[in-house]
């Protein structure tokens, strides 16, 4: 599957009819990874969660490969900082989960979600359950799942906040060699400019009403 362009257009957003965005242009290219940055409560999250397709689009317009987003897909994976996993099913079966969605023999994958799991350190925790393992390990954990389940867009919402420098920089390295293999178009948002300098192809700064690119001040 390619990577998939995602295009917001003149797009304003709001909650309970207080504006957040409002005018805001804005493309991640097929395959680049996009760095988002900006003031704490300025509309990150919720740009994410509108190329998520979790909030109606009021004014303008979302698109994704060129079509409109009108809700939810599992070509467009979403991570944030609370992870989702299943309470009830350990980390491997969560990753297996994502494995079966994508059409993975039964058979298969047991093997190929513990090699996620090894892959962002988590081979020997894949029977306890969420609640078992700390808040750095679950987002782990989602992440080994978003993977395997290969979308075409991940938008990642501080993903690696939770964790200690070194770990960070495991899961930083792990997301690159991943789409060096399985092209997707990344949405990376951080407060962390060290990060977003190492893996943004291109930065920009959020502002409620448009965005500005920084690749250039922050290179
Ligand atoms: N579910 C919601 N209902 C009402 N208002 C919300 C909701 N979610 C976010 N907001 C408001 O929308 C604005 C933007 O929030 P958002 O979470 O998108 O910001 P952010 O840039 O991601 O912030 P941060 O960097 O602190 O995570 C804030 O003023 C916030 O209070």
């Amino acid at each position: 599957m390619s990577a998939l362009s995602l295009h917001a257009e003149n797009l304003s957003l709001g909650y309970n009819g207080h504006p957040v965005l409002s005018g805001v242009n804005l493309e991640a290219r097929a395959g680049e990874i996009l760095v988002i940055v900006g003031a704490s409560g300025c509309g990150k999250s919720t740009l994410l969660r509108a190329f998520a397709g979790l909030l109606p689009v009021t004014t303008g317009a979302l698109r994704a490969g060129g079509a409109p987003i009108t809700g939810p897909s599992r070509d467009r994976a979403l991570i944030f900082q609370d992870d989702a996993l299943l309470p009830w099913r350990n980390a491997r079966r969560n990753v297996e989960l994502a494995l079966a969605l994508r059409g993975v023999p039964r058979a298969r994958r047991r093997t190929e979600a513990l090699s996620w799991l090894t892959r962002v350190g988590l081979g020997e925790q894949g029977d306890r359950l969420p609640r078992e393992l700390s808040g750095g390990m679950r987002q782990r954990v989602q992440l080994a799942r978003t993977l395997a389940a290969e979308p075409r867009a991940i938008l990642m919402d501080e993903p690696f906040g939770a964790l200690d420098a070194q770990t960070r920089a495991t899961m930083q390295r792990l997301l690159l060699d991943v789409l060096a293999d399985a092209p997707a178009t990344v949405v990376f948002v951080t407060h962390d400019m060290e990060e977003a300098r190492l893996l943004g192809d291109r930065v920009v700064r959020l502002t409620p009403s448009g965005v500005a690119e920084l690749k250039e001040e922050v290179a």
